[in-house]
């Protein structure tokens, strides 16, 4: 199929940046349903006019936290979701954040084979931007009794622009959001699946990202049940004076924000806090 938005791969740096993201329900343990609803999904982002930028799409959403039978259920490195992710940014002219899937590293050495809850990032071209997996496990909901954990932080460049990535429980650690801060990230995009009753913790902690690195935090979580535990959705877009520019309620649905990404340069300048730290008193 052509591409509905030909002028898009022309204009490689667009600010304001217009961003969706895609709160969805995620059936545990069925990526077939999950591919199919975030296809349908997608199709609906990009219907919008104008078109977003920028897609994003929450955590382990190709299986939910079926973690007893993660092994069966995750993608083989990645790969059918990386076709599916890349033909369709690549057809529409759209950036997608792809939210986590529980990725399948097979080999030979590596016995079980491992799983990893992985994100990555396509541009406008359909080439991959960003790949990290989740380094700091969530203990409470066992992902550290079935998934490897990550060694490498998400830094990688959008449109031209440092940007960087986290996964849900990664932002109750601010060192790894500095860390990418000063590496010149400007944004920071964190798919989740964060349930209640930690809604307060949710916005507390994304607002502090936001505003002690004083920039950009874009947050996808998703919605709907897994059993006995509620996931909240809120997700929401804080620019980097630590205002929530967007926030969805509970329910599946696509929440779009313009980002102007010169705001994190401009906060940066009046408050000058990379300039006016002490490293050598506190690292
Ligand atoms: N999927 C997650 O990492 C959940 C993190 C969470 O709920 C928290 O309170 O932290």
């Amino acid at each position: 199929m052509s591409n509905p938005n030909p002028d898009s791969n022309s204009n490689p740096n667009p600010n304001p940046l217009r961003i969706a993201l895609i709160q969805m329900h995620i059936d545990a343990g069925q990526p077939e349903s999950n591919f199919a609803r975030l296809e349908e999904r997608l199709n609906e982002a990009v219907a919008a006019s104008p078109q977003p930028d920028v897609i994003v799409v929450p955590e382990m959403w190709n299986t939910g936290y079926a973690l007893e039978r993660i092994r069966e259920l995750a993608d083989p490195a990645g790969g059918r979701t990386r076709a599916f992710i890349s033909e369709f940014a690549k057809r529409h002219g759209v950036n997608i954040i792809a939210g986590s899937i529980a990725e399948l590293h097979e080999s030979e050495e590596a016995q079980p084979a491992k799983v990893t809850n992985t994100v990555y990032g396509f541009g406008r071209d359909g080439g991959q931007i960003a790949e990290y997996s989740k380094i700091h496990l969530f203990k409470l909901m066992d992902e550290h009794l079935h998934l490897e954990a990550g060694e490498k932080p998400g830094r990688f460049t959008l449109e031209g622009v440092p940007a960087g990535v986290m996964i849900c429980y990664d932002i109750r650690f601010p060192e790894l959001a500095r860390m990418l801060a000063l590496q010149g990230a400007k944004v920071l995009f964190v798919p989740a699946e964060w349930p209640h009753p930690r809604l307060h913790h949710w916005r507390t902690l994304l607002q502090a990202r936001a505003i002690e690195n004083q920039m950009y935090v874009v947050a996808c979580n998703r919605s709907g049940s897994s059993g006995t535990t509620h996931f909240f959705g809120h997700s929401m877009v804080i620019d980097p004076w630590g205002e929530v520019v967007a926030e969805a309620g509970e329910e599946e649905t696509i929440l779009t924000a313009d980002i102007d990404l010169n705001l994190a340069d401009e906060v940066r300048g009046r408050i000058p806090v990379f300039a006016d730290r002490r490293p050598s008193l506190y690292e």
